[in-house]
């Protein structure tokens, strides 16, 4: 888990659990290392190489890379450094709000080549604006530029594994919470790049799922699935991080589409179909025992980094 630790946030802990969910799904203990973003970052090779040295080696020992959201602009860079490592070295990555829009300004910056390429949050003069202000509602209105709650997100591309994750399902209702996106603008030019939009919402101008197809499993989610995930309902691009990151991917794929999923659930090209919304269960099996004790093991250096 590569971010941002002045302490351990709610957002954090919500991560944590929906990985928690997932890893028992797999019939796997989940050993998460922290990661402090800015500690991948060339001047603390420089400042503090200790750190710096630790750093890379939890990241190049890990089985998956989980970029969580964020605000401010503190430990951006180590964030797009952890995408790029993971993008290039057929690691699982999942980023998540932030975590997905870094990755897009990676892939712009070293794929596309465009070097300047960035968030408007964190250069508005740049010349590539990968990553732009859109908010929602009123601008008049105190906190109302967010797009915060739930959404519906349409699945665009059918064959992806992030709809085969949910269940073969025509839509998810996931939770937001953030004010910048992906430039619509620039879609076909990633598109023609290798990065799949394969979520998007009801008018198509908002991209809410990334992915790079002939990766194991790189995927981007502008929603924040951790909010639903349950022990009994894991959510699926967790699933899919965990299952990737120990090699059952391809065996969880299959489940889901043979239709082992607890939840009700729409399928694709069913017009018939119930008002229930498939939520966020890619239910598995569950192993024996709750998910409270033991299954997690911390690195402890979670809450030392500013
Ligand atoms: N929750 C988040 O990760 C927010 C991401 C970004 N800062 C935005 O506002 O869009």
């Amino acid at each position: 888990m590569v971010g941002k630790y002045t302490g351990l946030s709610d957002s954090y802990l919500s991560v944590l659990k929906a990985l928690l969910h997932a890893s028992v799904s797999c019939h796997k203990k989940l050993v998460v290392d922290w990661v402090a973003s800015t500690d991948l970052e060339d001047s603390t090779a420089s400042e503090a190489p200790d750190a710096y040295k630790a750093a890379w080696t939890l990241l190049k020992g890990a089985d998956g890379v989980l970029v969580p959201g964020g605000f401010g602009d503190r430990g951006v860079k180590g964030k797009m450094m952890a995408a790029k490592y993971a993008r290039e070295n057929n690691v699982p990555y999942l980023g998540i709000c932030l975590g997905m829009q870094l990755a897009v300004v990676e892939f712009a910056r070293h794929v596309m080549k465009f070097p300047d390429a960035d968030s408007t949050e964190f250069n508005p003069n740049t010349k590539t604006p990968c990553v732009i202000f859109m908010p929602e509602g009123s601008k008049t209105h105190m906190g109302g530029t967010m797009r915060l709650g739930s959404r519906r997100t349409f699945f665009k591309v059918t064959d992806c594994k992030s709809a085969k994750l949910y269940g073969d399902v025509n839509y998810v209702d996931e939770r937001h919470r953030h004010r910048y996106e992906v430039n619509p603008d620039m879609v076909p030019a990633f598109e023609n790049a290798g990065l799949q939009f394969v979520g998007k919402d009801e008018t198509g101008q908002r991209m809410e799922i990334i992915e790079i197809p002939d990766h194991r499993f790189f995927v981007g989610v502008q929603f924040h699935p951790e909010f639903k995930s349950t022990p009994s309902k894991p959510s699926p691009p967790f699933v899919g991080l965990i299952a990737a990151a120990c090699g059952q991917l391809d065996q969880v794929l299959q489940d889901s589409c043979n239709g082992h999923v607890v939840a009700a659930k729409h399928k694709l090209g069913d017009s018939s179909s119930t008002p229930l919304v498939h939520q966020n269960g890619h239910a598995q099996k569950q192993a024996n025992g709750g998910v409270a004790n033991g299954t997690c093991h911390a690195n402890g250096n979670g809450s030392t980094h500013g």
